[in-house]
């Protein structure tokens, strides 16, 4: 079969030109129904692959409360991934923290209707088996063993679901272990109605008293493994090198690499 379809701008020009990324017309006023299903295939085929095909995607939004990780992001990402940001305070979620950002990535897509990336950050005490994470203490860090008090009757269900009665009698106080890990959980959507996929990131460290600028969360009591400083003392530079978030990221570029997602820019 050998069908002539007459080119025009406005029908076939846009629908099908768009999609399938047809060469410019300047010298001809038909493409074939050929030409065209051996591009449609081409484009299935590339979907299977990459997951979305050479349709081109708007450029991904981060959606994010916190502007101080939207600085980091912003560095730690520069120009490997057309991204823009979008000030959305999202819900506070509980429970496991890469079902959290996943729903995270949920929520969002579904609000910006287009690819988006979210991320959910927590720090963990080793001593506690992970828990918990101080994801609702945005801003204290007098002293560790007091957060977990006030930690402990804020997560109390989740807290029990992951140490048991036992576990949380034996854990107030007298801890020798200081360690922790930061973990940072990025989470991608397509659209609405995909299915997040995660990246996570980790730096283990250590819980100390509080040094540095008391301007990013948990950054002045958290001191990497193999440092004498806080990720509150260290330059940008030094902590955007083997942070969590910067680890997370790295999976993230290389996914975004592999895929070969196609941009409108
Ligand atoms: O590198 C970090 N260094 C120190 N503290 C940090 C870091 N990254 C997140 N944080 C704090 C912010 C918030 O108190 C909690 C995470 O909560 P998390 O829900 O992920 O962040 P958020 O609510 O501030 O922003 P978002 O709108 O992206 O959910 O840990
Ligand atoms: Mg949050």
């Amino acid at each position: 079969m050998y069908v002539i379809l007459e080119w025009t701008r406005v029908d076939l020009g846009i629908l099908l030109g768009a999609q399938l990324q047809l060469p410019p017309l300047q010298n001809r006023r038909f493409v074939t129904l050929r030409e065209c299903t051996v591009r449609l295939i081409k484009m299935a085929a590339a979907r299977l692959v990459a997951g979305t095909g050479s349709v081109k995607l708007p450029p991904v939004t981060f959606v994010t409360g916190n502007a101080k990780k939207l600085e980091e992001v912003k560095v730690i990402l520069g120009n490997s991934i057309p991204f823009q940001s979008l000030k959305l305070d999202l819900p506070e979620l509980q429970g496991d923290p890469e079902d959290i950002a996943k729903e995270k990535a949920r929520l969002a897509a579904n609000q910006v209707k287009g690819p988006v990336l979210v991320e959910d950050t927590c720090l963990c005490f080793n001593a506690l088996k992970g828990l918990p994470d101080l994801r609702i203490l945005h801003h204290s860090y007098i002293h560790v063993y007091a957060l977990l008090l006030v930690i402990l009757w804020i997560h109390s269900k989740w807290f029990l679901q992951k140490l048991g009665h036992e576990g949380l009698n034996n854990m107030l106080m007298a801890y020798e272990d200081k360690s922790a890990y930061a973990m940072c959980i990025f989470s991608f959507a397509i659209g609405p109605n995909s299915e997040p996929i995660t990246f996570v990131g980790k730096t283990a460290g250590r819980i100390v008293p509080a040094r540095g600028p008391n301007d990013f969360g948990w950054d002045p009591v958290f001191q990497p493994d193999g440092y004498e400083l806080t990720y509150a003392e260290m330059p940008k530079e030094e902590k955007n090198k083997i942070s969590h978030r910067s680890r997370a990221l790295a999976l993230v570029k290389s996914h975004f690499a592999e895929a070969g997602y196609a941009f409108d820019t």
